[in-house]
């Protein structure tokens, strides 16, 4: 049996004094497969990346649960050692290519930086690793690009870099938070394939965060589906759209376009079904209140 690269278990988080903002999430993504984490915004998809790389908002406090990463017991590390254990494994692919990208320097040590300073590479290794990346991410002319000021490239050029920087360590997991969510539909294809590709090539598991069902189908193996914090629905994504299971999942897939009738007139999730919901997970919180 493979061996998950990500394992988390019953992983439960909170604003410190306040309301929960994961309710019990349990997942694992296996060597290059992707798992897509979709739900409307403030579902907790991006908190769930967050919490994985270790760099969770000061307000907000694990309750209980464990995260596995490539082997390593994450919440078992000090924080020196678990920040050390994430850097060597894992990489993020950010939602926005500009905010990522410090406007001042250029990209070459952007890329760099980390493999030499952080992983110990030699320079000579850490350039040729950035150049053949740049060169995958059909980057045309990556010299130049290494040379090059964030502002003199296009959005979709700023977005392949920041993914040839997240392979360029051989990273087992990448977590990827809505990496074409601000770029334009057809620039958004590209990424997605190239993203695959990757993946693929590399069999990096991905946990891809995600919004777009029709993003979900594009790029994943599995899903889990979220609302307030909490898993309404795991399964493989081609189960999913072929045989939703819980009324929530149902309902995003209503709510999505489909790329074969995109005139057709969209069902957003119904209010009624929302507040049951929220109604539901109350309950829960005021169960597991009890019990504490
Ligand atoms: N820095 C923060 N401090 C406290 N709470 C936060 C912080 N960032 C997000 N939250 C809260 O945590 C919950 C989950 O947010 P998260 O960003 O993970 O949602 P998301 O599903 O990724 O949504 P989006 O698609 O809008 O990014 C929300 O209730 C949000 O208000």
């Amino acid at each position: 049996m493979t061996v998950p690269t990500l394992e988390i278990q019953s992983l439960t988080l909170g604003l410190k004094g306040g309301a929960r903002l994961l309710r019990d999430v349990s997942l694992s993504v296996k060597p290059g497969e992707v798992h897509a984490l979709v739900g409307e915004s403030g579902a907790g998809k991006s908190m769930i990346g967050k919490a994985v790389l270790g760099v969770l908002p000061p307000s907000v406090q694990t309750l209980s649960g464990s995260i596995n990463l490539q082997g390593n017991q994450l919440d078992a590390l000090s924080p020196a050692a678990r920040r050390q254990a994430v850097a060597s494994v894992a990489s993020l692919i950010p939602q926005d290519p500009l905010t990522a990208l410090n406007p001042s320097r250029r990209i070459g040590p952007q890329i760099t930086d980390r493999l030499i300073k952080r992983l110990g590479w030699k320079a000579d290794d850490a350039r040729r690793r950035a150049l053949e990346l740049l060169d995958r991410v059909r980057i045309r002319d990556p010299q130049r690009v290494m040379a090059s000021y964030p502002h003199e490239l296009s959005g979709g050029m700023r977005q392949r870099v920041l993914i040839a920087a997240a392979f360029a360590p051989r990273p087992k997991l990448i977590v990827a938070d809505e990496p074409t969510t601000a770029l334009d539909v057809t620039v958004q294809k590209q990424i997605l394939a190239l993203i695959r590709e990757l993946q693929q090539q590399e069999q990096t598991a991905v946990l891809f965060v995600t919004h777009d069902m029709g993003v979900v189908a594009k790029i994943s193996q599995r899903v889990s589906v979220l609302f307030a914090g909490k898993v309404m629905e795991s399964s493989d994504t081609a189960d999913i759209f072929s045989h939703p299971k819980h009324p929530y999942t149902q309902a995003l897939i209503m709510a999505t376009p489909r790329y074969t009738h995109p005139d057709e007139a969209l069902r957003p999730v119904p209010a009624e079904l929302i507040a049951q919901l929220q109604r539901e997970i109350a309950a829960d919180d005021r169960g597991a209140a009890h019990v504490r």
